[in-house]
């Protein structure tokens, strides 16, 4: 079987003094969904337009179903990019932009137009082949940037945050439609973000950044049960990090167990109450709440998700004291 897999070997981006990128190792199995996640400035971004051929590494290499692609043109490395703004045409219609860089490459106007309407099909946008990018809305233009993007065959599809122009309700139906669009293309797809949300919905390979370097990767469950880091624990969110005698552990908020003050547990008061419907969100602070301090900073605190019949039948006000447990099995140790 032909190899498709996507390396990225040593691969480092410097701007001047500044380490954007500092030299990576991965390997992204042919036909997987990648999602590259961190927060702004990890390096997340260079790294995708180092894939795509946009920014030329410091270092290292990106090889593509075996072939070194490092410093090849973007049009003839197997990858195509689908930007943040979809960067349509204005002056020509969507079946024209689709078409477009076949037109470029000079295949037949008969032959161009059928690829087109087939991706056009795809992203079901056929009935708008004729009308101008302006009338169309968010949604659809990032359908049409798609089809545009896979009319050039490539084995990778590279996505820079394709998502964070829409609205919350736009942003999750077109999550769903990136899955079906990736199962039925069968390619490679890669995909910037900063929402673990997202992260964790789309991918089969989750790759957390940070600092220009890979803090973990593997898939949503690996990192979600098992976060090598306290970075990693913070940034997918739903854990508490607490230190320990025997170092930093952390412990999903789902996890955390709530009793009365005097039994087993560290003794926490609560600095609030969130009701989330299906559960409660309780907002733990160590020691007693000192007047008027509501702003000890999100590390210094702990979360207990209730949930709400449990909540409801023992509820906890602002300000009362806790012992907050936890079983052994839960609390991972975390690396320094
Ligand atoms: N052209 C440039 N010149 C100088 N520094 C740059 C340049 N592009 C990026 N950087 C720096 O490199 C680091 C990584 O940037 P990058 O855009 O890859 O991060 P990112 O994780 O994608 O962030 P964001 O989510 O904000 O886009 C940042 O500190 C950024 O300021």
């Amino acid at each position: 079987m032909e190899r498709t897999d996507l390396e990225l070997v040593s691969l480092a981006k410097h701007y001047g003094d500044a380490v954007a990128v500092a030299g990576i190792d991965l390997k992204i199995g042919g036909g997987s969904y990648c999602c590259l996640l961190g927060p702004s400035g990890c390096g997340k971004t260079s790294t995708l337009r180092m894939i795509a051929g946009h920014e030329e590494p410091t270092e290292g290499s990106v090889v593509l179903a075996g072939r070194e692609i490092t410093h090849l043109e973007p049009a003839q490395r197997g990858t195509a990019m689908m930007f943040q703004s979809y960067a349509l045409f204005p002056h020509l219609t969507v079946l024209d932009n689709v078409a477009f860089s076949a037109r470029m490459k000079g295949i037949g106007k008969a032959a161009r137009e059928q690829r087109a309407r087939e991706l056009l099909e795809l992203v079901a946008m056929t009935p708008y082949a004729h009308r101008l990018p302006a009338a169309l809305s968010g949604g659809q233009q990032q359908r049409v940037a798609l089809a545009r993007a896979l009319m050039t065959q490539p084995r990778v599809l590279l996505l820079d945050e394709p998502l964070s122009a829409l609205d919350p309700f736009l942003r999750i139906k077109m999550r769903a439609e990136l899955q079906r669009w990736h199962r039925e293309l069968g390619m490679t797809f890669v995909h910037v973000t900063h929402s673990q949300e997202e992260a964790m919905a789309l991918a089969d390979l989750v790759v957390v950044m940070n600092q220009g370097r890979i803090e973990q990767a593997g898939t949503a469950r690996d990192v979600f049960e098992r976060p090598r880091t306290a970075f990693i624990a913070r940034f997918i969110g739903a854990h508490n990090v607490i230190e320990t005698p025997s170092g930093a552990v952390a412990v999903r908020s789902d996890r955390i167990q709530l009793g009365a003050t005097g039994g087993p547990g560290m003794a926490v008061s609560v600095r609030a109450v969130e009701y989330q419907g299906s559960h409660v969100q309780v907002h733990l602070a160590s020691g007693a709440p000192a007047a008027g301090s509501a702003d000890d900073g999100p590390d210094m605190g702990w979360v207990a998700l209730v949930p709400d019949a449990q909540f409801h039948a023992r509820p906890l006000e602002p300000g009362q004291r806790v012992a907050m447990n936890w079983h052994e099995a839960d609390a991972h140790l975390l690396q320094a």
